[in-house]
């Protein structure tokens, strides 16, 4: 009895706490950030099952995949540098696109074949430096294999940025969706029948709460840090499906692959009261970078996956996705809406 008591006080007085704070605040929206708050608890805590049962899962050959050319966003920390340090051992070319292209040297030297790597500037919150990033990249490479979109932002207050686009949606996202468009043509040169280019698009299992607000998508009306993380990896998720789509229909050999990493224990937490509260508890539950990177380089590898573009990918097998995710109209309108927030015809995408 006395614990029952003891909860529902803890619970009224959090409750009352809460509702202080946020009390200019129609009573629509703290009941939509209270739903995402617990919602997305949930898609963590599932998260951490998936990875605790598949941990068998997290284990690589690579091949040697000499001569071919690989992108990635963010490489400089994090599951990032896993990736990079991965592809490097499968003896490609890499080069990163980082916010401080000066980080490199350290890096390389820390990598064995750390030769072959480069890095150029690239501040996904611009569309400007997304193009220029491209531009640099293909000068060099008028072939490219594998795109890793794995950069990415979580939370954080309502912010636009110079394109006029929420801050999330814009690096994990539109930034992508456009640097994929850019060197879309350079793919399409890298691939061939049986051996498809791949554009990886490291999303997360933090998309299943998400639904896609298009009638705001800057979610100006009713922002919410955790619903605009969601959105954004949901339209990573939705975009890989339909990008997929476009290039089988255009029978393109490159394939499109949407990844969850796992829960791992990275920088990306830094806004978080957990990481501020439970350091300890990262470190021991969380999977470390490097595991975190297995599923990603199993999606720019798996021969298996040949025939299967357009996958979301958990621990190097199908992963759960949500029903919004799934559906074909709103994958269609959502390629519209980001054509036009790039300024592009949607049928001049990626020629
Ligand atoms: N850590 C996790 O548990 C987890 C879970 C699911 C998905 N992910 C995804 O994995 C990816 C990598 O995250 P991480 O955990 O290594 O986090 P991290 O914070 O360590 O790395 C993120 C990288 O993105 C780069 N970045 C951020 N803003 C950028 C910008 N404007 N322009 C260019 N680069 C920018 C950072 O510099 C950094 O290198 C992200 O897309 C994230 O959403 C992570």
């Amino acid at each position: 009895m006395s614990f029952t008591l003891a909860s529902v006080a803890v619970l009224t007085t959090a409750a009352a706490v809460y509702w202080y704070f946020n009390r200019h605040k129609p009573i629509k929206i703290i009941l939509s950030e209270l739903r995402y708050t617990v919602d997305m608890q949930g898609a963590g805590v599932g998260g951490l099952i998936d990875d605790w049962v598949n941990v068998r899962r997290n284990k690589i050959v690579l091949p040697d995949a000499s001569r071919r050319v690989a992108v990635i966003t963010g490489g400089a920390r994090g599951i990032g540098t896993e990736v990079v340090r991965g592809l490097l051992q499968a003896n490609m070319t890499v080069v990163m696109g980082i916010r401080d292209p000066g980080l490199v040297n350290k890096l390389a030297e820390s990598m064995e074949n750390g030769e072959n790597l480069k890095a150029y500037k690239l501040d996904l919150q611009s569309l400007k430096s997304v193009k220029e990033f491209a531009e640099n990249v293909t000068r060099e490479h008028s072939v490219v294999h594998i795109l890793v979109n794995n950069a990415g932002i979580m939370f954080g207050d309502f912010k636009l940025t110079e394109d006029g686009i929420e801050t999330q949606l814009a690096v994990n996202h539109i930034g992508h969706f456009y640097l994929t468009h850019l060197l879309l043509p350079a793919l399409k040169k890298g691939g061939t029948l049986g051996k498809s280019s791949r554009v990886v698009n490291v999303t997360s299992c933090a998309h299943y709460p998400g639904k896609v607000y298009f009638d705001d998508i800057n979610m100006k009306e009713h922002y919410d840090t955790t619903a605009a993380y969601a959105q954004s990896k949901l339209a990573q998720l939705m975009s890989s499906r339909y990008i997929n789509k476009i290039l089988e229909e255009e029978s393109c050999q490159v394939k499109c692959y949407a990844v969850h990493p796992g829960i791992v224990d990275t920088d990306l937490f830094e806004k978080t009261l957990f990481r501020r509260m439970f350091p300890w508890a990262m470190k021991m539950f969380f999977k470390t970078p490097a595991k975190g990177a297995v599923s990603i380089l199993h999606a720019c590898f798996d021969e298996e996956l040949e025939k299967k573009g357009g996958l979301y990918i958990s621990n190097c097998i199908e992963g759960i996705s949500n029903r919004f995710s799934k559906n074909p109209e709103y994958q269609k309108r959502l390629f519209h809406l980001s054509c036009e927030l790039i300024g592009l015809e949607a049928d001049k995408y990626g020629k």
